[in-house]
């Protein structure tokens, strides 16, 4: 992991790069994915599944028996686990339910707005290097809190055409309405356009690796939405010499693991810590099952030593991490001054994997930079606003002459006409 000491300002850009592929290369791609799953639907859809995932799919859909003979094979500490993070990630969802807003801003002019569900979501499960049934939870427990109707999950198969069992069993636990053995660009542009067998959705949401995120990125020239840019994971750590060098290191490697393209950053006005991290990381590594991808992703990353607080927190504030760890005797400063990231994890006792899971926090965030101006999902993502009025006689007649001008104004005749046959009529 690159040590870098005291930066100045002008080389930030550079150390704080994203170990990102060439997007142009892949847009090309995916283009040329979509186009084809447009052309010929299901028959482009298992194409692509045989050339990336290594089957050659002849029923995209999973089946019920699939799904019965997956809640078989979970052990029921596993369902336990799932049911403490299901009843938390709910909690916190669910409390952030909003009231209904009503004003009347004139005497007769009442408006109103309310929040509807999106009524077909897509949710894109990652399975590439690890089956992420816990996207599952993070994705299908928001949606149904807000009532989305069709909840449709595309995941890539195995090379033997199956899907973890996790996946299968949290998806039916938490109300998804149909699953599909798709992934990577092919399950975007399912969903994008619809085939045969994958309905068309509204919104697509979820992480996934960089194919995945500029599918997702490209599909909304389709009239999809989406979440927002979800890509390799992240993780910036503050450290002073009050943090525990394994705890943070052990919290970096959380991410590292992810996959090669993931990045992770400690900043520190110690160097002491600095150094105590790096060593601690190498003395972990060691032992961790998905040693190589994580050393991979060690290599993208960077240990930053800063000359004060306020220079950590600015340089914090440009990268915009995913997630962001405080470690600090002076953490309300971190919490108080911190304007972009995904999520914040603040003390000793907060490890990322905590949101990752079980906490009740959401772990679809924006990657990239894009904390600057997306928010992780949340149970808005699930919904839009419709904004009511209703205007009676005594309203129409105080704001009328003030809209007449306005429109006259503008040059727009039929719009001050439509007030005015009103007024007149009133006037009567
Ligand atoms: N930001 C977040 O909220 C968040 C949350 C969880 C996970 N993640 C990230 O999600 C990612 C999951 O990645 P993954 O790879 O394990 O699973 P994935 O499901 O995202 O991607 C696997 C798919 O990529 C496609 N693919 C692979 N190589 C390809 C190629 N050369 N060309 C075209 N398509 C190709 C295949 O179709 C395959 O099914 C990780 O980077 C992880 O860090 C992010
Ligand atoms: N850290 C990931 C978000 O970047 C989410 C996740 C799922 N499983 C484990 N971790
Ligand atoms: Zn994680």
């Amino acid at each position: 992991m690159d040590k870098i000491i005291n930066p100045n300002k002008s080389e930030w850009a550079q150390i704080l790069k994203r170990p990102t592929q060439e997007v142009a290369d892949i847009e090309q791609t995916v283009n040329q994915i979509f186009d084809e799953i447009r052309q010929k639907g299901d028959a482009a859809v298992a194409k692509y599944t045989e050339l990336f995932d290594g089957f050659k799919m002849n029923e995209l859909k999973a089946s019920e028996t699939e799904i019965k003979e997956a809640e078989s094979q979970i052990s029921d500490e596993l369902k336990e686990a799932i049911s403490l993070a299901k009843a938390n990630i709910e909690k916190f969802h669910a409390a952030q339910r909003t009231s209904r807003v009503s004003v009347e801003t004139t005497a007769g002019v009442t408006c109103w707005q309310e929040k509807k569900a999106i009524q077909k979501v897509g949710l894109y499960i990652p399975g590439g290097t690890a089956p992420l049934f816990s996207s599952i939870l993070m994705l299908a427990i928001p949606a149904n809190l807000a009532g989305c109707k069709e909840i449709v999950l595309c995941t890539p198969p195995g090379k033997d055409g199956k899907v973890n069992p996790a996946i299968l069993y949290a998806a039916k636990l938490c109300g998804v309405t149909q699953i599909f053995k798709v992934g990577g660009i092919q399950a975007i542009g399912a969903m994008t356009f619809g085939t045969e067998s994958v309905p068309q959705v509204y919104k697509i949401f979820g992480p996934g690796n960089q194919f995945v995120t500029v599918a997702k990125q490209l599909a909304t020239k389709y009239q999809v939405a989406i979440d927002m840019p979800a890509g390799p994971s992240e993780l910036l750590v503050y450290a002073d010499d009050s943090a525990d060098a394994a705890f943070v290191a052990s919290d970096l490697l959380s991410q590292a693991e992810h996959g090669i393209d993931s990045q992770v950053i400690l900043v520190s006005t110690s160097e002491k810590m600095i150094d105590a991290v790096s060593e601690e990381i190498e003395k972990q590594l060691a032992d961790l099952p998905r040693q190589a991808i994580a050393e991979q992703a060690i290599g993208n990353s960077r240990l930053i030593l800063v000359n004060s607080e306020e220079e950590a927190m600015e340089l914090i504030n440009e990268y915009g991490p995913e997630h962001f760890i405080i470690c600090s005797e002076n953490e309300d400063f971190f919490t108080d001054k911190v304007q972009n990231a995904g999520s914040v994890f603040i003390g000793n006792y907060t490890p990322e994997s905590a949101g990752d899971y079980a906490s009740g926090t959401n772990h679809t965030l924006p990657t990239n930079g894009y904390a600057k101006q997306y928010s992780g999902v949340n149970l808005d993502s699930f919904m839009k606003t419709i904004t009511f009025q209703k205007i009676e006689a005594e309203g129409i007649m105080e704001i009328g002459p003030s809209i007449e001008l306005l429109a006259e104004a503008e040059g727009l005749a039929a719009h001050k006409n439509a007030v005015s046959l009103r007024l007149k009529k009133l006037a009567k």
